[in-house]
């Protein structure tokens, strides 16, 4: 058994592929697996990312679930830990960012660590402590009417304080601009003003690179996917094709969206403009006993040979607020996921072996319906979404499960053609 370099706990299925896959594009041979894994890594892999699903669960119930986690991947010798979660610090005042963190640092025995979600690659920064969303302050971004977990507070110092038992501190930009020492030595500073973890500024990938060397050896990184373009270099790997080499993509193909996210809104429209062949799922239909399922199946199945396909339910946010109003948010959200499920492994029955899932909620109830334990990370299509390679139903498929918010409007179109 090889030894871990990074052991990595997600809090959601697609925010662990787009970690893993920063990190294979980095250098590093990752495997994502679905919730703590039965047996060893493979002697040839460098990193595990574990995907919970623990964003909106209770507090008491992540902080379980992540040390569960945390636990197998020590067994593993991992020499770092990293904690992902959205690069929208999708979180309230309990949590689970800030009880995780500590949980884990707790377990580790560590006093000191970082957290940023930073992302400039999906034009998330941070700057002075407060969190933009391209050119808007978050809490002024589309986040601050998230149902879950609304932000309205962009600072992330005081988001994280109100969370943490530790003093929360700033590592601003001044600092990262001077580059891996001066990082170091404010860690240092912080550190003997008893700050236990630090929200870290970065504006620029050339920011996340500083901060990278500062980070060797510290046992435990908190962060968005950002952060990890700059730690396999610590590790001595460089960049390379050969981390994201993946089987040759074979087998029918589809898309299955029940993200409701602005960008897969237009990722949508966009497949149904280019005369993509595509079918609606109306959450009331479903409600009122019809077997959306099967109706959908026995739509695509003649059409599957001639291209993609596409099933979705995403719809703009009247439309959902009506299903809402009259289903119950928990409920609507369970009756189309189920149903999604359905359809993502009856067209997989059907031959499709090329899967793209839009929404994170969808990504964890279609993996799940696929029996997929792990996956092996590949080429990125969009920044956050690489194309992955599991066993699922007996056979090999290339998923690609895409964060509702990531991805360019011709994403549907064009994940198959890189893949191709
Ligand atoms: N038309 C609809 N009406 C009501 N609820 C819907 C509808 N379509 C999808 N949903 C539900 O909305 C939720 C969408 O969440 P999901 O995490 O899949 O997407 P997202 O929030 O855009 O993605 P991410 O978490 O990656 O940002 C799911 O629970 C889904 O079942
Ligand atoms: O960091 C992000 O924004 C994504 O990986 C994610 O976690 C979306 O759910």
């Amino acid at each position: 058994m090889g030894q871990l370099l990074l052991g990595c706990i997600a809090d959601d299925f697609t925010g662990a592929t787009d970690l893993a896959n920063n990190l294979v594009r980095a250098g590093m041979r990752v495997v994502q697996a679905i919730g703590v894994p039965a047996g060893p890594p493979a002697a040839d892999v460098d990193v595990v990312v574990i995907a919970l699903k623990s964003r909106t669960i209770p507090a008491s119930e992540a902080v379980v679930q992540s040390l569960a986690a945390l636990a197998w991947l020590r067994a593993q010798g991992a020499r770092q830990i990293y904690f992902k979660y959205c690069s929208t610090f999708d979180s309230t005042p309990a949590g689970n960012i800030g009880p995780v963190t500590e949980a884990l640092m707790d377990a580790l025995g560590c006093d000191f660590t970082i957290a940023t979600p930073a992302f400039p690659d999906n034009q998330r920064t941070v700057f002075k402590g407060h969190l933009f969303v391209g050119d808007l302050l978050l809490s002024d971004s589309g986040m601050r009417d998230h149902p879950l977990t609304p932000m309205t507070d962009a600072n992330l110092v005081r988001v994280l304080q109100a969370q943490c038992r530790r003093k929360v501190g700033l590592i601003d930009h001044a600092v990262v601009a001077r580059g891996p020492q001066a990082i170091t030595e404010r860690i240092a500073q912080l550190r003997a003003e008893g700050v236990g973890i630090a929200i870290v500024d970065a504006v620029s990938n050339g920011d996340l690179l500083r901060l990278g060397p500062a980070l060797a050896g510290m046992p435990l990184v908190t962060a968005g996917s950002g952060v990890a373009i700059g730690l396999p270099a610590n590790f001595g790997l460089v960049p390379s094709r050969a981390a994201s080499q993946l089987p040759s993509a074979q087998g029918l193909r589809a898309v299955v969206s029940g993200s409701c996210s602005q960008a897969t809104q237009r990722q949508v429209q966009d497949f149904i403009a280019r005369g993509g062949q595509a079918l609606a799922i109306d959450p009331q239909r479903i409600a009122e006993g019809a077997d959306m399922a099967a109706e959908a199946l026995a739509w695509a199945t003649p059409l599957l040979a001639r291209g993609p396909v596409l099933v979705y339910s995403t719809a703009d946010s009247a439309a959902v607020q009506s299903v809402q109003a009259r289903l119950g948010v928990e409920a609507a959200g369970a009756l189309v996921e189920r149903t999604l499920a359905a359809v993502a492994r009856g067209l997989v029955e059907h031959g499709v072996r090329q899967l793209v899932v839009a929404g994170g909620e969808t990504s964890g109830a279609c993996v799940q319906a696929l029996g997929v334990a792990q996956m092996q990370i590949g080429a990125q299509i969009d920044p956050g979404v690489p194309w992955c390679h599991a066993q699922a139903l007996g056979g090999g498929l290339h998923l690609a499960l895409k964060s509702g918010n990531f991805g360019g409007d011709d994403f549907f179109t064009r994940a198959f053609e890189v893949l191709a």
